[in-house]
């Protein structure tokens, strides 16, 4: 993959939970280079490796694609205060979730770019916004991109949210049939888990019956439970991004004989600056692995914040000082006393 930053937490016994203490990447002083995050800030000058193969999914373009910036895009739809941009700031920009409260009504569409282990764009769309209106170049929208995320308030009324979604998907059905529709059933924190299924199940049908009825049948659909305020919304983000990366099977197969022959139990491969995970192995993923494992990149990135920034040496040489300290990759190990002999292992890996 061109421009990666990436660790694998591997995690090795049964699964903790460890409450998010949120990591901020707007915290770090620009002398704070702690060497994961090296990367990152390099990676508009990342080498691309020169291949003779076109470019695919990651650099280029979709299925469904025109050539055009070449970036697959994920188009953040739904009704309004449903909480699209605030899925956004949270994921991308590490807003804390309750900051989310003063977040204003987007009147625009909102586009931005990322650069992590593959460039991508999320656009933000306003709630109200018709966008099969003759105004609008529809081509322009859907055409490079790579997954429709629909964001439905699981606390309010969903039934507009619910018949819009479904015209949006006949819609786009004849000149867009591939498109993937991701449907984030959010806000579910607020909700008894009974309630909780009992909605999930409740939109489920109702998409499915509908388009049904519309002669639309197996529509290329998946529905996932989010909320800002845990790790869900990283986990649903990441199963979507899964669905973009061509060399999944690749990575997925690597993971499985580094399991095999290290005797890990689980391991994944994160983006340090999303902590969207990019792959797994094929064992069963429960999401209380995925909760510590990202919870101690944040545990990893924050003593690395304290430990490394670069201190001048003696003779006020900063170039030495960077070599006493020794920015290697970061390598991480801590042993889980509580739950027996266990142990998670962090080991940072460059693009
Ligand atoms: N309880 C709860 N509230 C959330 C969650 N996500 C967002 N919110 C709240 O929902 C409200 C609306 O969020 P926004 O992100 O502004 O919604 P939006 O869909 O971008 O709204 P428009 O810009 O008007 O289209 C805010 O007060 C958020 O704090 C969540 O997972 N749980």
């Amino acid at each position: 993959m061109p421009s990666s930053s990436l660790s694998i937490p591997a995690r090795l016994g049964p699964e903790e939970v460890v409450d998010d203490p949120h990591m901020g990447f707007g915290r770090f002083k620009p002398a704070a280079k702690l060497t994961l995050m090296r990367y990152l800030q390099d990676l508009q000058d990342a080498e691309i490796p020169t291949s003779p193969v076109p470019p695919k999914y990651h650099t280029g373009r979709l299925p469904n694609g025109k050539p055009g910036d070449g970036k697959p895009r994920l188009l953040l739809m739904g009704q309004r205060r449903s909480g699209k941009s605030s899925i956004s700031s949270v994921v991308f920009h590490k807003l804390p979730p309750s900051e989310t409260l003063y977040l204003e009504t987007t009147t625009r569409i909102k586009k931005e770019s990322m650069h992590s282990f593959m460039d991508f764009q999320v656009w933000d769309f306003p709630g109200h916004l018709d966008y099969f209106d003759p105004a609008f170049d529809v081509d322009n929208i859907f055409d490079e991109i790579g997954a429709l995320i629909w964001v439905i308030d699981a606390q309010d009324e969903y039934l507009d949210a619910i018949n819009r979604l479904n015209t949006t998907i006949l819609n786009l059905q004849h000149s867009y049939p591939n498109i993937l529709v991701e449907v984030f059933v959010h806000k579910v924190d607020g909700l008894s888990d009974d309630y909780k299924s009992d909605t999930f199940r409740d939109i489920i049908q109702r998409v499915q019956d509908e388009l049904s009825d519309a002669g639309y049948e197996n529509p290329p659909v998946s529905y996932y439970q989010t909320s800002i305020y845990d790790h869900s919304i990283f986990e649903a983000f990441s199963k979507v991004i899964q669905k973009l990366i061509p060399q999944l099977p690749t990575l997925e197969s690597l993971l499985n004989s580094l399991c095999a022959n290290c005797r890990i139990e689980k391991a994944y491969v994160f983006d340090v600056l999303s902590k969207i995970y990019i792959a797994t192995d094929t064992s069963p993923t429960d999401i209380g692995s995925y909760e510590i494992c990202s919870d101690y990149i944040d545990v990893v990135v924050d003593v690395s914040e304290i430990y490394g920034w670069d201190r001048p040496s003696e003779n006020g040489n900063v170039d030495e000082a960077i070599e006493e300290t020794g920015n290697n990759d970061a390598e991480s190990l801590i042993t889980m006393e509580r739950k027996g002999n266990n142990y998670l292992y962090l080991r940072e890996i460059n693009k």
